[in-house]
């Protein structure tokens, strides 16, 4: 199958409270969003990629796509205002048959996580990236008191990407717009429909960048990767 990969870069960053919107903050030496784009660009089994920014943001982001000579780069788009607005533009723009869908907010996904992902919605219809819970999980009753405790072993913290036939993924977009359904990821949009999404077990260091703490920790993690590589290469 064709896979082509959405990478939604349109939100504001609130909960991070920088001057700027987070996907523009420097990581090891790059900024969140090129970190990200660089694992499409290196997985073989992504053709294409359409890059979703904010209204005032596609220049900026047109440069930086120029400088780092990204090659799977098709489209730059604007986005909506929700995450959900921005994918369905994203989706709109893409022509393949397969469409995975990524943060750029998750700069620390790897190729090889992208192309898992490929091969299980191949195999099973739709796919999503996950980790299992490490918490315990309280139900609160919106008041202040827990009123449940979901089984553990049942819980999967969620990521991106998510991949899905993507006409199959657009129809369950309509869907939630015509019924007013609000959906923090795409998964949640086939799953109201009683369609199955297949877990893909990832690694706790896909982590969202969020809050200005997610900063330190994913920079170490980009560092210590880049120092693996930087050994492999002496090692050859
Ligand atoms: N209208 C929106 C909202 C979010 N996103 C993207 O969806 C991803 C996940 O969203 P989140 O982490 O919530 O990002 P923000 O919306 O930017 O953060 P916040 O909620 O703190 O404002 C991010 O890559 C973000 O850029 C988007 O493309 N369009
Ligand atoms: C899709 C997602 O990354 C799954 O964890 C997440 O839900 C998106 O972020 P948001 O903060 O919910 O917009």
């Amino acid at each position: 199958m064709e896979w082509g990969a959405v990478v939604v870069a349109a939100g504001r960053g609130a909960r991070m409270g920088a001057a700027e919107n987070k996907i523009y903050l420097k990581l090891a030496g790059k900024t969140v969003l090129e970190q990200a784009l660089d694992a499409f660009e290196h997985c073989a089994s992504v053709d294409s990629v359409v890059l979703v920014v904010g209204s005032e943001e596609q220049e900026r982001a047109a440069g930086i796509v120029k400088a780092a000579g990204y090659r799977k780069i098709r489209k730059i788009i604007v986005g909506g205002a929700e995450r959900q607005d921005s994918v369905c533009a994203g989706l709109n723009a893409l022509s393949t048959d397969g469409a995975l869908i990524h943060d750029a907010a998750r700069p620390l996904v790897t190729p090889e996580q992208i192309a898992a992902c490929c091969a299980a919605a191949e195999e099973h219809g739709a796919s999503a990236l996950a980790v299992p819970v490490k918490d315990t999980i309280k139900v609160s009753d919106g008041q202040g008191f827990i009123v449940e405790t979901p089984e553990r072993s049942l819980l999967w913290s969620v990521q991106t990407p998510q991949a899905f036939s993507r006409l199959e993924l657009l129809e369950a977009h309509r869907r939630a717009r015509e019924e007013g359904a609000f959906a923090t990821d795409d998964a949640m949009l086939l799953e109201r429909l009683g369609r199955k999404v297949a877990i893909v077990q990832g690694d706790y260091a896909n982590l969202k960048i969020t809050t200005p703490e997610d900063l330190p920790v994913a920079e170490l993690l980009l560092r210590g990767r880049q120092g693996v590589r930087g050994k492999e290469v002496q090692d050859d």
